[in-house]
């Protein structure tokens, strides 16, 4: 795969919406700080409002002084505003695409269309770029969460959108995968021979996927009341991360190597079913708490809330993979919102010795720990046992942490935003960190299930504080394995 810098038409449908001004524009601004911009590539912008292009301009200006935290250079930021084109579209009427033709020149860039919009939005772009005869095999789609809310909806929304493009044009994004240290999955997997000869049943005990957050919906009431911490982080983020270490080695670093792996990962997943959906899941809803000694209110409080909302704000799950390498060995997955700290790791248990020759030090030996830090101070640490030096005591153990921090091991290297990463991945043209279209539909035919037997449970969602671990039947949910949680 070529990293060579390509020149782009980089186009953003909903260009004044906030996870543009937020979230792309700033990661475009670093990229071009980062010289990772090909002198000829613009940024469009697309939106419905009658703007000169200095307003545009100054708008995006102002979301780069709002949202690019430190050290904001003017020189940079003078060459980023020069790239900007604005187009007016009313993106539901296929006749003003025409604007977006005149402006576009895919002789000399390629044409990369981020759907910064509704995924109701995207049958409407896709009938607009089609009339205006501007998709040609190397146009690029960027779709952004969440395609659909079940397999259903999130078929229609892929067959919408295969209309116009074939699937090696489709960008889907989860920004877990531009994430450095989810990257870094792979690098520890498969680049040290310790790990990838010690990564199955023999040797691992179970597995533990955390993502704990702080923040609750901050005001996203409508979307996340609809969605759940089911649909808006396990179908997506942590499955991912699942499958990232769960997966068998792929061929090579391409995306498509690297794709059919996570795909058998969850082709392999037991379903959760309406028989088995109270041992192996755990839903939480949060009430009113304290979160860094600050009084937060409860979900059903939460602005525009409904009192009577039986939504889920963490989730807990048990999850088997009935293939060779993980019979036997379960992931415990958690996530929620308005947990105790913001914290994403991932822990390999590795399995207990057969006998113990330390008895008189160490009646039970522990199980050595790699933990992964995915964020924040990521990093990755072990956990195993040495001898405390000293003499004329016999041997006595002690259990220590081999520690690597990445701010220590890398200090001087800036960590990209994840989005500065997926924006670059869709200019030079690599798929390999986008959700190919069957790993989603996989993903949601085995979270379905789970929704499915919930539906079917009178069972409403435990409430926990908010600021604690979440309700105590996710301890419950490992301590019937003889387990717990990592904290
Ligand atoms: N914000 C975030 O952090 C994240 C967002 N996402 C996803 O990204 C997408 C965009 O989210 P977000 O930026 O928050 O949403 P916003 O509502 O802030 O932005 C959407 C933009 O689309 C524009 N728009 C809507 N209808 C039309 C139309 N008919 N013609 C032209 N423009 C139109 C809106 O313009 P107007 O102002 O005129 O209404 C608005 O500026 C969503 O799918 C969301 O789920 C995913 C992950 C994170
Ligand atoms: O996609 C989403 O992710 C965020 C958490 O992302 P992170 O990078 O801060 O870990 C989550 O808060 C949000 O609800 C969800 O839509």
């Amino acid at each position: 795969m070529s990293m060579e810098k390509k020149a782009c038409d980089f186009t953003i449908f909903g260009v004044l919406g906030d996870l543009s001004r937020r979230k792309l524009i700033p990661s475009l601004y670093q990229l071009d700080k980062a010289g990772l911009l090909d002198e000829n590539t613009r940024i469009i912008g697309v939106a419905r409002h009658e703007l000169s292009q200095e307003d545009f301009a100054a708008k995006m200006q102002n979301s780069l002084e709002t949202f690019v935290k430190k050290g904001l250079d003017p020189k940079v930021m003078k060459r980023l505003l020069g790239r900007l084109h604005y187009v007016l579209i009313n993106l539901d009427v296929p006749e003003e695409y025409k604007q977006l033709e005149e402006v576009i020149d895919q002789e000399k860039r390629v044409l990369v269309n981020y759907f910064s919009v509704a995924p109701s939005l995207f049958d409407d772009i896709c009938k607009g770029l089609d009339h205006a005869g501007i998709v040609t095999p190397e146009t690029r789609v960027v779709l952004e969460k969440p395609i659909g809310r079940d397999l259903a909806s999130s078929q229609e929304i892929n067959d919408t959108v295969a209309k116009v493009f074939t699937e090696n044009q489709v960008y889907r994004i989860d920004h877990y995968l531009g994430k450095e240290t989810v990257m870094n999955l792979l690098a520890l997997r498969f680049a040290n021979s310790i790990f990838t000869t010690n990564w199955d049943h023999n040797t691992i005990d179970h597995v533990q996927i955390t993502v704990a957050e702080e923040v609750g919906i901050e005001g996203r009431w409508g979307y996340f009341d609809e969605s759940g911490q089911t649909r808006d982080m396990v179908q997506n983020h942590l499955m991912q991360i699942l499958t990232l270490v769960a997966m068998e080695p792929p061929v090579n670093m391409d995306g498509d190597s690297i794709r059919n792996e996570k795909l058998k990962v969850l082709k392999a997943l037991r379903p959760i079913t309406a028989d088995t959906v109270e041992e192996k899941t755990v839903r939480g809803q949060y009430s009113a708490g304290f979160i860094k000694g600050q009084a937060v209110p409860g979900y059903l409080e939460e602005q525009g809330g409904n009192p009577n909302s039986t939504t889920e704000s963490f989730v807990a799950l048990r999850v088997d993979i009935d293939n060779w390498r993980w019979a036997d060995v379960p992931f415990y997955l958690r996530t929620g919102k308005r947990l105790t700290t913001k914290r994403s790791e991932v822990v390999i248990y590795f399995k207990r010795l057969p006998h113990n020759i330390f008895k008189d030090s160490y009646k039970k030996l522990p199980r050595n720990k790699l933990v992964i830090r995915l964020q924040p101070d990521e990093g990755v640490e072990i956990e195993m046992m040495n001898k405390v030096p000293g003499i004329g005591k016999g041997i006595k153990l002690q259990k220590t942490v081999l520690d690597l921090s990445f701010s220590d091991a890398f200090s001087g290297e800036r960590v990209a935003d994840a989005y500065e990463r997926l924006i670059l991945e869709t200019m030079i043209g690599n798929q390999s960190l986008f959700i190919r279209r069957d790993e989603v539909e996989r993903s949601w035919q085995w979270i379905d299930t789970i929704q499915n037997a919930w539906a079917q449970s009178s069972e409403p969602p435990k409430r926990y504080p908010a600021g604690t671990w979440g309700p105590v039947a996710s301890v419950a949910l490992l301590a019937r394995d003889g387990r717990e949680w990592e904290e």
